[in-house]
């Protein structure tokens, strides 16, 4: 039997951000996992991990089917490919995208879930903050997948239940199977026109009777750089039927729509958040809470206006819708080609996503696209855009261990200050300010935020200038050692040479010796030579002058 009470923590300070949920910087507690998967979330942390990216191609509708439209993409599973087929001056020009997951027209909900979003459930269970989110063109099963079916009658889950029921199934089965003592809170807001409602408000503060009815509420920076949702109501949940009942009643109150493209076209984004606290215990005894968050996020789609039959106020939500989607691409850009500025504050949007696109949370992004020629323009931007999606580095990090005396302490100053302000507001006893000091002090806490965010940015590119410095240094460093190399080279054969020339010196020196001694030995015989010539003359001569006397 499924639990109907909902207890439900309303009005306070509630971050949507990982700043929720423990950090480094909270409380110290001690981390309890194995070394490996401390070793590994340190290697993750040094190194970053690219965000991973599903994709989904939808089978034609029964429509699409029964006028016989052309299918231009083709989906190869085993080799995670899809191809796009493109006719151009009468050319077949194809294109041929790779994914980390690809699922075809055939793919079933549970195959996706199984293969590509489990293991993510795992990981928050051992405490990472992950967020999968599903992007695409308006009509091609981004809601499908990520919601799918409705439940039946008797509360039975249906075969086309999506990732969001399967994963909370998932939660619980792992969480019954370990016995484990746990909380878990979810939220659940929508994020309309720029503007963010919360899908679990009570009835009574929103009255759904039209759009204007939706109060919206405020998003705010948390000072950590990350942002938190004022007032976002959080329910406690103990079992999956609570969260399916949540889902239900919040998915209703989701503004959707009929245009061309899709009978039920959800115009807004939503953000579907699971926290779950769980306890463990060290083998000294000691408790310990660690803590996981899921956030299942559903875009709304991207679309061409003149396609999708959107007119007046529906061209211009589908205005917003795409500018939105515009920014989180521009950040997708920045963030792949490490440009120093990362437009995060252009949308909420992209605020909201912040930790997930290049922060410490895990995240899948599944593209859905439809098969029909009629969509390959959208199809080939949707696959562009995944594809680039990509090369995303998250650097993700486990969320640091509390120790449960530690946190019931916080929780309890928590209640403390919410009973300071109801009582304050009951008795009207609390600290009230002149208007003018308050838009002042609101003033001067705006400039503070904008000066915190300037210099976040210098900061930003200060460090990416000491990254660049550091790579120069390297490079200098390898190039000097490769020099110093080529120099003991050269020195030691400026050696062997010298030696050579000494050699060669010392072998002239004794060849000239043995010249000089050659040519002294020379003279001589010559001067020898000389004197016994010159005495045979002397000697002739005077023989001469014998015979001729005679
Ligand atoms: N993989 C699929 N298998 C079967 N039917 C699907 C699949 N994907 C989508 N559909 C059907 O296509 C239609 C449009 O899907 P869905 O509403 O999920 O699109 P969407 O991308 O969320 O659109 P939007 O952005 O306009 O909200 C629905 O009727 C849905 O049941």
């Amino acid at each position: 039997m499924e639990s109907s009470q909902h207890q439900r923590r309303g009005g306070g300070f509630v971050s949507l951000s990982p700043s929720q949920t423990p950090r480094s910087n909270d409380k110290p507690a001690r981390d309890l996992r194995s070394g490996d998967s401390n070793s590994s979330s340190k290697n993750d942390k040094d190194k970053g991990v690219n965000v991973q990216v599903i994709l989904r191609c939808r089978p034609l509708s029964a429509e699409e089917m029964r006028i016989h439209t052309p299918v231009v993409i083709s989906c190869n599973e085993s080799r995670r490919e899809v191809c796009a087929v493109q006719n151009i001056a009468n050319k077949q020009i194809d294109r041929t995208f790779l994914f980390d997951k690809v699922f075809g027209p055939s793919s079933q909900q549970k195959e996706l879930f199984e293969l590509a979003v489990s293991p993510i459930v795992n990981e928050v269970l051992e405490g990472y903050n992950c967020t999968i989110f599903a992007y695409g063109q308006t009509g091609t099963g981004k809601t499908y997948t990520m919601e799918g079916g409705a439940r039946k009658k008797n509360g039975e889950f249906p075969s086309d239940a999506g990732v969001i029921p399967r994963a909370v199934k998932q939660i619980f089965d792992i969480l019954e199977a370990q016995s484990a003592e746990y909380s878990m809170k979810v939220t659940f807001l929508e994020l309309y026109n720029e503007e963010i409602t919360d899908l679990l408000a009570p009835e009574e503060t929103t009255k759904f009777i039209d759009d204007k009815s939706k109060k919206p509420i405020a998003l705010m920076e948390d000072g950590k750089g990350g942002v938190f949702v004022r007032g976002l109501e959080e329910e406690l949940v103990t079992t999956a039927n609570e969260i399916y009942k949540i889902l239900e009643k919040g998915s209703a109150k989701r503004r959707t729509a009929e245009t061309l493209l899709n009978k039920q076209s959800s115009r807004s984004h939503s953000i579907f958040s699971i926290t779950i606290h769980i306890k463990e215990c060290t083998p000294e005894g000691e408790e310990m809470i660690k803590c996981g968050k899921l956030n299942l996020v559903d875009l709304a789609g991207s679309e061409n206006i003149s396609r999708s039959g959107a007119r007046e106020g529906r061209a211009r939500e589908a205005g917003e819708i795409n500018k939105s989607l515009l920014t989180l691409g521009r950040v997708i850009n920045a963030l792949v080609e490490h440009s120093g500025h990362v437009p995060y504050r252009d949308s909420k949007l992209t605020r909201l996503l912040r930790d997930s696109l290049g922060g410490k949370t895990k995240t899948c992004i599944i593209a859905t696209v439809s098969p029909s020629i009629h969509c390959l323009e959208e199809t080939l931007s949707t696959l562009d855009y995944a594809h680039r999606a990509k090369n995303i580095k998250n650097k993700p990090e486990i969320n640091q261990k509390m120790m449960k005396s530690a946190l019931i302490k916080d929780l309890y100053s928590e209640i403390d200050r919410l009973r300071q302000e109801v009582y304050a507001a009951r008795e009207k006893n609390g600290i009230y300010i002149p208007r003018d000091r308050y838009l002042h002090d609101e003033a001067e806490k705006k400039a503070m935020a904008e000066k915190i965010e300037r210099m976040e940015l210098v900061s930003e590119s200060k460090e990416k200038q000491i990254t660049e410095l550091q790579e120069l240094y390297n490079s200098q460093q390898m190039l000097t050692a490769d020099l110093s190399e080529k120099l003991g080279k050269a020195e030691k054969k400026l050696e062997e040479t010298e030696n050579a020339l000494f050699d060669l010196e010392d072998k002239h020196r004794q060849a000239n010796a043995t010249i000089k001694e050659k040519e002294f030995l020379i003279s001589n015989l010559l001067k020898s030579g000389e004197l016994k010539i010159g005495w045979y003359l002397s000697e002739c001569t005077l023989f001469w002058h014998g015979c001729s006397m005679k």
